[in-house]
């Protein structure tokens, strides 16, 4: 209820003929009357827009105004009578036809009892709505309901669109309209990104009548249809009630209408996000068609239903996309946080982390771990510079790589020029078998360096540990470690295991070897 009416009912008790004057001054279409009187009034508003010439009705003087069920056509009299309802309900809120001589509204009466104190006041509210055409029959009133039961139907259906039946429920849509007008073709268009090109998207034909959707593709709309092109996309509606009529500037049109057996078209653009998307169009083939104001506003409306569709479908897929992006710069992100970046083998990071996951879920089924430090390494550099070196690195690091790979490993560059490889699941003697692996591999590298030690070629120093005799990943990480300086001592370019007698001690001692 408007405000208005709550204007009256705070004020601080004026005269009952005072309060009567401002009723009837407010500017608003009001019926009111005292309670329990006949006399009825009505605001000044209201009886210019009735075209009465007074403003105070009773029993003597009837008041002209009649009252009538908007869906039935009924008349409201008696104990139906909105002013009845309101004088013993006080809060009527209803939708009727209000007649006042010839004139018919159709309108909505909303009423407030209100008190000056002394008084008791009905007033009702009065929103005149659009004219009531009197030539209208009730089942032109019904078809107007069920039109907008359609649409309302259409509405609902496409707001909850999920992506995956979009297509399908917008080709339904169209069904459900086309078979409203009594069309035989109705159908959706997508222009391309430059306006150039046309796809029909969705179509719906009457039983009988020749689909054309799948024909209508890349169709180049300036070249042959330039005279639609034109009106579509400056007026965004093209109405032909008969294709005969059409001028002699729309050759083509009239040429591919005739083609598809269209005698009346309608079409109007559709935009999504403010950008040309498209156009929705229905065709008449059994002869011409006077289109009506109501048709033309209706194929708007769902061709705006449809564009609220697509939009919303546009909106979520790119979300889509920029949240499967952002997963996969992610996942990047994270497989980059993981590895060295000169040698490309996992980090110290990823090892330190593989190596506590794998501890816990299978130490009990054995767990290797191998130290390979390159020999001599700085002697290396300083012979043939840092830059080779790295490369030295980068070869080893390969190898070990595909070692570990080959057996559900993981190699790592633990720091500097040392290496490591985890073996999950794997006993002291396989690892032996793998380290012998790594260093037939670095040899296999065949890097030259002439002032080594023992060899012309680069090698290696492995040190071995395993989940037998460590208690904990550090103490996995000593004995390795341990191992692989004892093979350092005993010359490099070897494999030593952290020696059995300690093993054997079994988990007690936290092995520090060296
Ligand atoms: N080119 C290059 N050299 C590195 C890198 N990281 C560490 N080094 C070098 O590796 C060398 C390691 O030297 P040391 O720890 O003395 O060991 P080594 O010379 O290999 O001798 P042993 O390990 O006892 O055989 C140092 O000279 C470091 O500068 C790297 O990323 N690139």
């Amino acid at each position: 209820m408007p405000a208005l009416l709550d204007v009256g009912a705070g004020l601080p008790g004026p005269m009952t003929n005072n309060y009567k004057n401002l009723l009837q001054q407010l500017p608003s279409c009001l019926i009111f009357k005292q309670k329990n009187s006949s006399t009825l009034y009505l605001s000044d508003v209201l009886t210019q827009h009735l075209s009465l010439s007074q403003t105070t009705f009773s029993d003597d003087v009837p008041c002209p105004i009649q009252f009538y069920c908007g869906r039935t056509g009924d008349a409201l009299t008696g104990d139906a009578s909105p002013l009845v309802i309101a004088e013993h309900h006080h809060a009527l809120c209803q939708q009727v036809v209000l007649q006042c001589g010839a004139r018919r509204f159709y309108s909505h009466l909303q009423s407030k009892l209100v008190s000056d104190n002394d008084t008791a006041w009905l007033v009702i509210e009065v929103t005149l709505n659009q004219p009531y055409q009197t030539h209208q029959t009730l089942s032109a009133w019904q078809e107007k309901l069920s039109f907008s039961m359609m649409l309302s139907a259409i509405s609902t259906r496409l707001i909850n669109a999920r992506d995956d039946e979009a297509d399908s429920l917008i080709e339904q849509s169209l069904g459900t309209f086309g078979e409203y007008l009594k069309a035989q073709r109705c159908y959706l268009f997508c222009f391309s990104s430059d306006n150039a090109l046309m796809d029909n998207t969705h179509e719906w034909v009457a039983p009988g009548v020749t689909p054309f959707k799948d024909e209508l593709q890349q169709v180049p709309v300036a070249e042959q249809l330039p005279y639609f092109d034109t009106v579509i996309k400056q007026d965004h509606a093209f109405v032909v009630g008969d294709v005969e009529e059409l001028p002699a500037t729309a050759a083509l049109e009239k040429a591919e209408f005739q083609r598809e057996g269209i005698r009346a078209v309608l079409c109007v653009a559709v935009h999504v996000n403010d950008d040309l998307f498209g156009f929705i169009g229905c065709d008449f083939l059994t002869g011409p068609h006077c289109w009506t104001e109501h048709e033309i506003k209706s194929i708007k409306l769902i061709g705006e239903m449809v564009s609220e569709t697509l939009s919303s479908i546009t909106t979520r897929q790119s979300l889509q996309r920029v949240q499967q992006e952002l997963l996969q710069a992610n996942a990047r992100l994270k497989v980059l946080v993981n590895l060295d970046g000169l040698t490309h083998i996992a980090n110290r990071r990823h090892f330190d982390e593989t190596l506590e996951t794998q501890w816990r879920s299978i130490a009990e089924s054995g767990l290797s771990l191998l130290f390979i430090d390159v020999d001599n390494f700085k002697h290396y550099n300083d012979n043939y510079g840092h830059q080779a070196g790295d490369e030295v690195l980068q070869a080893i690091a390969c190898v070990l790589d595909d070692v570990a790979d080959s057996l559900n490993g993981l190699a790592a560059r633990y720091g500097g020029e040392e290496f490591a490889i985890i073996l999950p699941g794997q006993q002291h003697k396989e690892a032996t078998t793998a380290a012998s692996r790594v260093m037939r591999a670095v040899s296999t590298l065949n890097i030259a360096f002439a002032s080594s030690e023992k060899t012309d070629r680069v090698t290696v120093s492995i040190g071995l540990a395993d989940s037998m005799s460590a208690t904990s990943p550090q103490s996995l990480i000593n004995q390795a470690d341990a191992a692989l300086y004892k093979a350092k001592q005993s010359g490099r370019n070897t494999i030593v295991s952290f020696p059995t007698t300690q093993r054997a001690s079994n988990r007690m001692a936290t092995g520090a070897y060296r």
